[in-house]
C-alpha cells in the first residue's frame, strides 16, 4: 500500500453528516487479510493515515516522513483503532505520550519506538514491494497488531493517574486528552473487540462537543489568517515579497533583543543599534546568551557570525529592512524614522515595532511612506508566535507581502491588520482590562477574577498577566493620554474621565511603586523582584477596602459567570467594532491574534468564535443587561454589527464577512 502522504480524515467533513463506509470495519478487514500488506510511507502519515498504516502488516518509511496521531489537537481522538493498536505495538507509556500530545515524530523516532520496520533514503514504495515479496511465505498472525497483547506496566493505575494529573495541569478543562487516556486504559484492560467499542463511545462524546468545534475552527483560522487581501485586489497569492538577507534592529531592550534572535536564527544578518555604549554592551551579551541557549536546545550551532552591534545609524545604509524597537514614544520614533530616511538606501523597508502608535504618522515623516509597515511582535519576541503586520493606508502590497513572509520565515503566525490606536490586540485589551478593574471596585479581588479566567482556560488571568507585562507601561500611556496628571480638569468627578467611568485603582497601585513582577510587587506579591510566584497581597486587599469605603461603594458578591461575561463579552464587542471599522478583515484574524498573542484558550476558539458558540443573541442580551446597569461604560453597549448579525439570524463565524460593509477599508 503506497501512502504518498496522508493527513488523515478531511477535517472539513466533520462539520456535516459523515459519508462513506464506516472506517473501522474496513481497516479491520485489511489487517485480517491473508495477503501481506506493506505500507510505504512518504511525506506524512497523520491521524487516519497513520491508523491505516497500523493495520498494515509491515511499515516502510522514507527518512523524511513524519508520523503522528494529532486528533487530540482537534478535540477528538484517533477513532479508527489508533488508541487500541498503538499501545499494543509500542506499550502504554509511549503510546499515551503520543496520543495525548498529538505530536508528530520523525521516521527515525518511529523506528526507535518500534512503530515502523525500516527507514529508507530510497523510494519507499519500491522497497515495500521487495519487502512484501519476502513476506509472502511468512505467517502473519504476529503482524496483526490488534491481536497482540498490550505490554502492560505493573503500575498501570499510578501511571494513568500521573498522566491525568499532568494533562489537567497543562490543559485545564480540556476534554480530549482525558478521553484519550481512558481509551488507552481500555487497550490495556480489554480485548480489542471491546476496546474498539470504548474508543468509539469516547469519540462520540467528543465529536459533537463545543471544544472539538472550537479546536477544528482554530486549525483552519490559523491557515486563513495568513491570507490577506487589500481593496486594490492585491493579496497574499498575487503579491511578491522581497527577499530579505540583512536587517537592522534599533533598540536592544526586551523587544529588540527578541527580534534580533528571531531573525538571526533563521539565517538573516542583523545589525543591532543602541544609543549608548553601556546599553549596547548589555544588549549584546544578552542576545549572545539567548542565541547560544536557543542553539543548544535545537542542537545546532549559534549563528553569532551573523550579528553586528553598533552605535551608529550610518552602518545601516545597505540593509534590506530595518525594524525600529525603541521606547514607545511618538516623538522619539519620528526622529528615528527621519534619520533612517536619510541614512538607508531608498529601497530599504522601514518597519516599526510599536504596539499601538499611528504607523501612518511615522510613514509621513519618511521619504518612502509606501515602504513603511508595522511589525508588532509580542514579548518575548523570540518565543511568542504572533506577529501583527500593521498596514498603513500608504503601505504597498510588496511591503505587506514582505513583512508577512518575513514573519512566516521567523516561524510566526502573521496577521495583517489595519492602523488604529492599539491595532487589533491591544485595542481589544482596553475594554477587557476596564471590566476587570470595574469588577474590583464592585467587590471582586484580583485572585478571584484571575481564577475565573484561568478556569475558563486562559493561560493567565488578567492581573497576573499585567504583573508580568509591567504595570508602569499602561500607567505611562494613561498619563500621556491625559487620563491622569495635570491635564485632568480639577472639577472632573473622581471616578470619571472624558465623560465615562474610570477606575483609578491601577494608578494608585503604580503610585506605590508596584509595577508587577519586576519590582516584586504589583497586583500580587512575589518573593523578590523578578520572582514569578504570585501570592495574594493583604496590602492590595486593604487598598481595595479603603477605596470602596472612600467612595461609598458597598462591595457585593460577584459570580464567576458575571466575571466571564463582562470581561469576554466586552472583549468580543470591541472585536465586532474592529470588524465594522475594517481594522481586521475577518473574525478568524481576531481569534488568531487572541489565541497566539494573549493566551485565549484554543478550546474556546478565540473571542469571536466563543461569542458565536455562546450564541450571538445571548451575548447581545447580556451586553444590553450590563450596559443598562453601567450606562457610563460605552464598551458594554452592543455594537451595531452584533445587532445586525443577530437580526440576520446569527450566521456562523465564516459567514460574517457577508454582513460587514467596510471590509478591508483600512487595510
Ligand atoms: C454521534 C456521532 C459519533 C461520531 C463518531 C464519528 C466517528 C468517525 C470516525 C472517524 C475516524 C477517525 C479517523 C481519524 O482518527 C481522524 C483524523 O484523521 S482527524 C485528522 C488528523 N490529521 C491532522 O490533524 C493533520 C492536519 N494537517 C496538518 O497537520 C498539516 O496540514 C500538514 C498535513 C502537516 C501539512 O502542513 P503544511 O505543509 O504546513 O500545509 P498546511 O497546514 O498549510 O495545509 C495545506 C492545506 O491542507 C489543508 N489540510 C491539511 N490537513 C487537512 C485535513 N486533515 N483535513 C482537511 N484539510 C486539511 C489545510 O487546511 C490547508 O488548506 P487551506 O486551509 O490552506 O485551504
Amino acid at each position: 500500500m503506497r501512502m504518498c502522504s496522508s493527513a488523515g480524515a478531511d477535517i472539513r467533513e466533520f462539520a456535516g453528516p459523515l459519508r462513506g463506509p464506516p472506517l473501522v470495519p474496513l481497516l479491520d478487514a485489511i489487517e485480517a487479510g491473508e495477503k501481506p500488506v506493506v505500507a510505504a510511507i512518504e511525506g506524512v502519515a497523520l491521524g487516519g493515515g497513520f491508523e491505516l498504516a497500523l493495520v498494515c502488516h509491515y511499515r516502510i518509511v522514507h527518512f523524511k516522513a513524519r508520523l503522528g496521531l494529532p486528533e487530540v489537537t482537534l478535540g477528538i481522538l484517533p477513532a479508527a483503532g489508533g488508541t487500541q493498536r498503538l499501545p499494543r505495538l509500542i506499550g502504554i507509556p509511549a503510546a499515551l505520550e503520543l496520543i495525548t500530545t498529538g505530536r508528530h515524530i520523525s521516521a527515525q523516532e518511529a523506528l526507535k519506538l518500534g512503530i515502523v520496520d525500516q527507514v529508507t533514503e530510497q523510494n519507499a514504495c519500491e522497497l515495500a514491494v521487495e519487502f512484501a515479496l519476502r513476506a509472502v511465505a511468512k505467517p502473519l498472525s504476529s503482524r496483526r497488531v490488534s491481536m497482540l497483547t498490550t505490554p502492560c506496566p505493573p503500575d498501570l493505575d499510578a501511571l494513568l493517574e500521573a498522566v491525568t494529573m499532568q494533562v489537567k495541569r497543562k490543559a485545564r478543562g480540556v476534554m480530549a486528552p482525558l478521553a484519550c487516556i481512558q481509551a488507552v486504559r481500555a487497550a490495556a484492560t480489554m480485548p480489542y473487540s471491546k476496546g474498539i467499542k470504548r474508543e468509539s463511545e469516547l469519540m462520540a462524546t467528543l465529536f459533537n462537543s463545543g471544544q472539538a468545534r472550537a479546536l477544528q475552527y482554530c486549525f483552519f483560522a490559523q491557515r486563513t489568517a495568513g491570507k490577506w487581501t487589500l481593496p486594490s485586489g492585491a493579496q497574499w497569492n498575487n503579491s511578491k515579497p522581497r527577499e530579505i538577507r540583512s536587517a537592522a534592529i534599533i533598540g536592544l531592550g526586551t523587544m529588540g533583543r527578541g527580534i534580533v534572535v528571531s531573525l538571526a536564527r533563521v539565517g538573516i544578518s542583523v545589525i543591532a543599534v543602541e544609543s549608548e555604549k553601556k546599553l549596547l554592551e548589555t544588549g549584546k551579551q544578552m542576545v549572545i546568551g539567548m542565541l547560544e541557549r536557543d542553539a543548544k536546545r535545537r542542537g545546532v550551532s549559534a549563528s553569532l557570525n551573523l550579528l553586528k552591534f553598533t552605535l551608529s545609524l550610518q552602518d545601516l545604509k545597505d540593509v534590506d529592512l530595518v525594524i525600529e524597537a525603541v521606547f514607545e514614544d511618538m516623538a522619539l520614533k519620528k526622529r528615528v524614522f527621519q534619520e533612517l530616511s536619510k541614512v538607508c538606501r531608498p529601497a530599504t523597508l522601514l518597519c516599526t515595532n510599536t504596539s499601538g502608535l499611528d504607523v501612518d504618522a511615522l510613514a509621513g515623516v519618511t521619504d518612502r511612506p509606501h515602504l513603511v509597515v508595522g511589525m508588532h511582535f509580542f514579548s518575548p519576541a523570540h518565543v511568542m508566535k504572533l506577529l501583527e503586520v500593521v498596514c498603513g493606508p500608504r503601505s504597498s502590497s510588496e511591503t505587506i507581502a514582505t513583512a508577512m513572509s518575513l514573519g512566516k520565515r521567523m516561524g510566526k503566525v502573521s496577521v495583517a491588520v489595519g492602523n488604529c490606536p492599539g491595532f487589533v490586540g491591544n485595542r481589544m485589551l482596553k475594554p477587557y482590562l476596564d471590566q476587570a478593574t470595574f469588577l474590583l471596585e464592585e467587590g471582586a479581588t484580583p485572585e478571584q477574577i484571575d481564577k475565573a479566567l484561568e478556569d475558563f482556560g486562559f493561560a493567565m488571568g488578567v492581573f497576573r498577566m499585567s504583573d508580568l507585562a509591567g504595570l508602569d507601561v499602561g500607567w505611562r500611556v494613561r498619563k500621556e493620554s491625559g487620563l491622569i496628571g495635570p491635564d485632568v480638569d480639577p472639577k472632573n468627578p473622581p471616578r470619571r474621565r472624558q465623560g465615562r467611568r474610570y477606575c483609578p485603582i491601577p494608578d494608585m497601585v503604580c503610585e506605590q511603586g508596584r509595577f508587577g513582577q519586576k519590582t516584586g510587587r504589583g497586583w500580587y506579591m512575589y518573593d523578590k523582584p523578578g520572582g514569578t510566584n504570585a501570592k495574594p497581597d493583604p496590602l492590595i486587599q486593604n487598598l481595595l477596602e479603603m477605596y470602596r469605603s472612600r467612595y461609598g461603594i458597598q462591595p457585593r458578591n460577584i459570580s464567576d459567570q458575571e466575571i466571564i461575561e463582562r470581561c469576554l463579552f466586552a472583549l468580543a464587542n470591541e472585536g465586532f467594532r474592529i470588524l465594522e471599522d475594517g481594522i481586521a478583515a475577518r473574525p478568524e484574524d481576531i481569534d488568531v491574534i487572541y489565541l497566539f498573542g494573549y493566551g485565549f484558550p484554543r478550546h474556546g476558539g478565540g473571542p469571536m468564535f466563543y461569542a458565536s458558540m455562546v450564541g450571538l443573541e445571548r451575548v447581545l442580551e447580556r451586553l444590553e443587561h450590563y450596559h443598562q446597569a453601567h450606562p457610563d461604560v460605552p464598551h458594554l453597549e452592543p455594537s451595531p454589527l452584533l445587532k445586525k448579525l443577530v437580526a440576520c439570524g446569527s450566521p456562523p463565524v465564516q459567514k460574517w464577512r457577508e454582513h460587514i460593509k467596510t471590509m478591508h477599508s483600512h487595510l
